[in-house]
C-alpha cells in the first residue's frame, strides 16, 4: 500500500467534490543543461484542441495505460505526442490535483537526454521557457512544478505571467 504523503491541490470548480480514485499521469520535465550541468530552459507544450483545458500550457505527458510503469508511460507518451525518444527519466515529485473532470496523480520526472526531432503530433505548440514563464495560461496542476523549480533555482518573484484582465476601463 502506498503510504507516502502526496501534496494536493483543488482546481477552480472542483471544490467540495466527493473523494475519487486518482488517474495516474506520467509527466516529463525536459530540461536543457549547460556543459557544467546547470539546469536551464524547460519545455512546455500547449494542450491540443478537443482535450479538457485546451490551449493551457503544461509539461508534456499523459495517462498510464494498464500495466505500465510511470517511465514506460512517459516514454510512450513523449514519442506519440512530441516525437522524441527519451533517455533516463528521473522520478522527481508527485502531486494530486482535483479537477472537475477527474482527480489526477501527477508523477513528474526530470529528463535531460532525448533523441529525435520535436514534432507536435497533436497540433500542440511547444515553447522552451525560463522563470518566469511567459506563455499563458498555465494549467493549475503545472503551477506547483514552477514553484519547485523556483525553489531549486533560488528564483525570487513570479513563476509565471497571469493573463491580463484587459486595459483599464475609461470612466
Ligand atoms: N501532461 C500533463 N498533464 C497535466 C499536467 N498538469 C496537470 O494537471 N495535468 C492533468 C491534465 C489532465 O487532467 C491529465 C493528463 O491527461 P491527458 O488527457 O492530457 O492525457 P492523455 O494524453 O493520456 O489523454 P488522452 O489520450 O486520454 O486524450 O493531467 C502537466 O503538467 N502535464
Amino acid at each position: 500500500m502506498d503510504t507516502k504523503t502526496t501534496a494536493s491541490l483543488v482546481a477552480p470548480g472542483a471544490e467540495g467534490l466527493p473523494e475519487r480514485a486518482p488517474v495516474h499521469v506520467a509527466v516529463g520535465v525536459l530540461i536543457e543543461r549547460d556543459a557544467d550541468g546547470h539546469e536551464g530552459r524547460f519545455l512546455l507544450t500547449s494542450r491540443p484542441e478537443g482535450k479538457v483545458y485546451a490551449g493551457y500550457w503544461e509539461f508534456p505527458g499523459g495517462k498510464l495505460e494498464a500495466g505500465e510503469s510511470v517511465e514506460q508511460a512517459l516514454r510512450r507518451e513523449l514519442h506519440e505526442e512530441i516525437g522524441i525518444d527519451i533517455g533516463a527519466a528521473h522520478a522527481w515529485r508527485e502531486i494530486e490535483v482535483d479537477y472537475p473532470h477527474a482527480r489526477v496523480r501527477l508523477h513528474f520526472c526530470k529528463v535531460f537526454d532525448w533523441t529525435g526531432e520535436f514534432q507536435m503530433r497533436e497540433a500542440q505548440t511547444m515553447a522552451w521557457q525560463e522563470l518566469p514563464v511567459e506563455v499563458m495560461p498555465v494549467l493549475p496542476g503545472t503551477i506547483p512544478v514552477l514553484q519547485w523549480l523556483a525553489e531549486e533555482r533560488a528564483h525570487a518573484g513570479a513563476t509565471h505571467l497571469q493573463p491580463s484582465a484587459g486595459p483599464p476601463q475609461a470612466g
